[in-house]
């Protein structure tokens, strides 16, 4: 999107909070006149009172300046409260449409993010588009503001001194552009730096297995040490450049003051402006500095929040969402149809091909093969995470594509490889599977399936953190809590995919009683990994190279490795 487009299109969103962004700008002119008027009410004090000798008017405008005091304290606190609210509010906003699109997205929205980019636009740039486009703007048009209002105000009094004045403002813009700019740049550094530091810590906390297998401690730690004293070296920079940057501001904002001195002084003399415009010269003079700044600085932070807002825009427009329109199913039968099905990933690389099975109404089905051959796709087309490319998929002879994901995946339960447990304890983490079910429908359950002894034995029983229990569970007993989340959603379908690695004796009877009360009366998928459960499956279907190859009665153990190690040997 070009950065015009980009622009008028965040305006239009800032623009939908119009009574805040109203109070806002009614603040901004409120200080802006608010600032002007205490400059002018110097000169009438100095020019119509004190010279004159007139000091019985003396109290009036002493109030005069007090009440513009007033105002511009009461203004500035206005403008900062409504333009930070402002800020918040188009934060949220664009917060909350870049986390639902998360939400929704398909899976080949993650497919090329990872989830470190996805926080940063979530986080920095959103923050970036508040401090910047929100704040910064805002700041900028009452700058603007400012010194639109102190040339209207010095050119009322003496034009001629006015244009000697503005003589300095070149030189400040350089300054403010040139040392301001590195300054800025140094500050942007020191932030990546620490962006850097947090990303080596927070790796090696979760790789610290590989790293102390692989002995790789020394280089984690050069690699810190080096960020660290990049950090020191970006921070000692911008020590160096504010250092600079706001002495010669400085300087050059009195550079002003003694023109306005010299050849106001000379003025004055001559008798074509009086002390009290001098006066006030001097005060107008000084107020140039912060809004040169800010108006300089504006120009320059535009182009990364305008990249910032990009990164937004381009998570928010992604069109790979998942839709969930369609038939809502209450139930199912369970049968499964897979009709000529082929499935890619990736354009013309086809991970399924040419796939057709039958799966009756409550029939358990083992799908075999080597790793890689397709199998969790399988699974993933039947939950509906991807659609076929070519061919359908028909459950009670509905094409899965007519019906909404959601109420489909309703009556699915989906035990994974590799369960995932939420922060929260073990029950809550079998809740999820369906909130209105309680705490004695969980225990039922968990009874049925013969794992409540094994919930019971862990240090809180249900109410163990899954914090804790996620490291104190092994794969295998973190695959029968993903079984009692799938039981407690009584679904009509379950997929069941067995853990790869090995698990202990004991737990992975439990884990196959489990399954099999859970495969009870259901129409059932199984990704079987070990020889046991293909004694209680009807069929099994043994996959390879995307393709059935076979398909053999069940009710026996077969030997898995011998089946496929035979069919690369007909590949050979
Ligand atoms: N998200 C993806 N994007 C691209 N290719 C993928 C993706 N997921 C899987 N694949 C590829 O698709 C093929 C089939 O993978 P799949 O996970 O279905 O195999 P599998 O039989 O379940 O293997 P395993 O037993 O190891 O789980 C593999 O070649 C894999 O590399």
């Amino acid at each position: 999107m070009g950065d015009k487009s980009l622009f008028l299109r965040f305006l239009r969103e800032a623009l939908s909070q119009r009574r805040i962004l109203g109070i806002a700008v009614v603040a901004i002119i409120g200080s802006t006149l608010a600032t002007l008027a205490s400059p002018y009410l110097l000169r009438v004090a100095i020019d119509h009172y004190i010279i004159p000798r007139k000091l019985e008017g003396l109290p009036f405008i002493a109030t005069l300046y007090l009440l513009a005091l007033v105002a511009q304290w009461f203004f500035t606190t206005l403008q900062t409260y409504y333009t930070e609210m402002l800020g918040q509010n188009v934060l949220k906003s664009l917060r909350r449409q870049l986390y639902e699109k998360i939400l929704v997205s398909n899976l080949d929205f993650f497919k090329n993010r990872s989830t470190g980019d996805l926080v940063s636009r979530i986080i920095n740039d959103t923050n970036m588009v508040n401090d910047i486009l929100v704040s910064g703007l805002l700041g900028g048009i009452s700058s603007i503001l400012s010194i639109a209002g102190i040339i209207a105000a010095m050119l009322f009094l003496s034009p001629r001194l006015t244009l000697a004045t503005l003589l300095s403002v070149p030189l400040m813009v350089v300054v403010a552009y040139y040392f301001g700019g590195r300054m800025r740049r140094a500050y942007r550094e020191t932030r990546e730096k620490v962006a850097k530091i947090s990303s080596i810590v927070e790796e090696s906390v979760s790789g610290i297995e590989t790293i102390r297998a692989f002995g790789k401690e020394k280089d984690v730690e050069k690699e810190f040490s080096k960020a660290s004293l990049e950090t020191v070296k970006a921070y000692l920079r911008v020590a160096i450049y504010m250092g600079l940057f706001w002495p010669l501001m400085n300087i050059t904002s009195l550079l002003s003051v003694i023109i306005v001195i010299a050849y106001g002084g000379y003025l004055a003399y001559k008798g074509t402006v009086s002390i009290g415009v001098v006066v006030a010269f001097v005060q107008y003079a000084q107020r140039f500095r912060g809004p040169i700044n800010n108006v300089v600085s504006m120009y320059d932070s535009l182009q990364s929040a305008l990249a910032a807002l990009d990164r937004i825009y381009e998570i928010i427009d992604d069109e790979n969402v998942e839709s969930y329109e369609g038939i809502e199913v209450e139930r199912l039968n369970g049968e499964i149809k897979f009709e000529n099905v082929w499935f890619e990933y990736e354009k013309d690389r086809p991970v399924l091909k040419d796939i057709n099975l039958d799966i009756p109404p409550g029939s358990k089905i083992a799908l075999v093969g080597k790793t890689g051959a397709g199998k969790t796709t399988i699974a993933n087309l039947i939950m509906r995470f991807y659609d076929p490319t070519r061919g359908r998929i028909l459950y009670d002879g509905i094409d899965g594509r007519k019906i909404s994901r959601k109420s489909l995946r309703n009556r699915i339960g989906y035990v994974p490889q590799e369960t995932y447990l939420f922060p929260g304890t073990i029950m809550e983490n079998i809740l999820i599977a369906n909130p209105g079910a309680s705490r004695e429908d969980v225990i039922r359950v968990c009874k049925q399936l013969g794992i409540h002894e094994f919930i019971m034995r862990l240090p809180k029983g249900y109410d163990t953190p899954a914090g804790e229990a996620g490291k104190l569970l092994s794969l295998g007993e973190r695959q029968l809590i993903a079984i009692a989340r799938a039981m407690l959603k009584d679904p009509d379908i379950v997929i069941l995919d067995e853990a790869l690695s090995s698990v202990d004796p004991k737990t992975e009877r439990l884990v196959q009683e489990a399954m099999l009360k859970l495969m009870e009366g259901r129409t059932s998928i199984i990704i079987a990994h070990r020889p046991g459960i293909l004694r209680y499956v009807d069929k099994i279907v043994v996959i390879h190279d995307g393709r059935i190859a076979m398909e053999i009665p069940g009710g026996r153990e077969i030997n898995l490795e011998g089946v496929i190690r035979g069919l690369e040997e007909m590949e050979v």
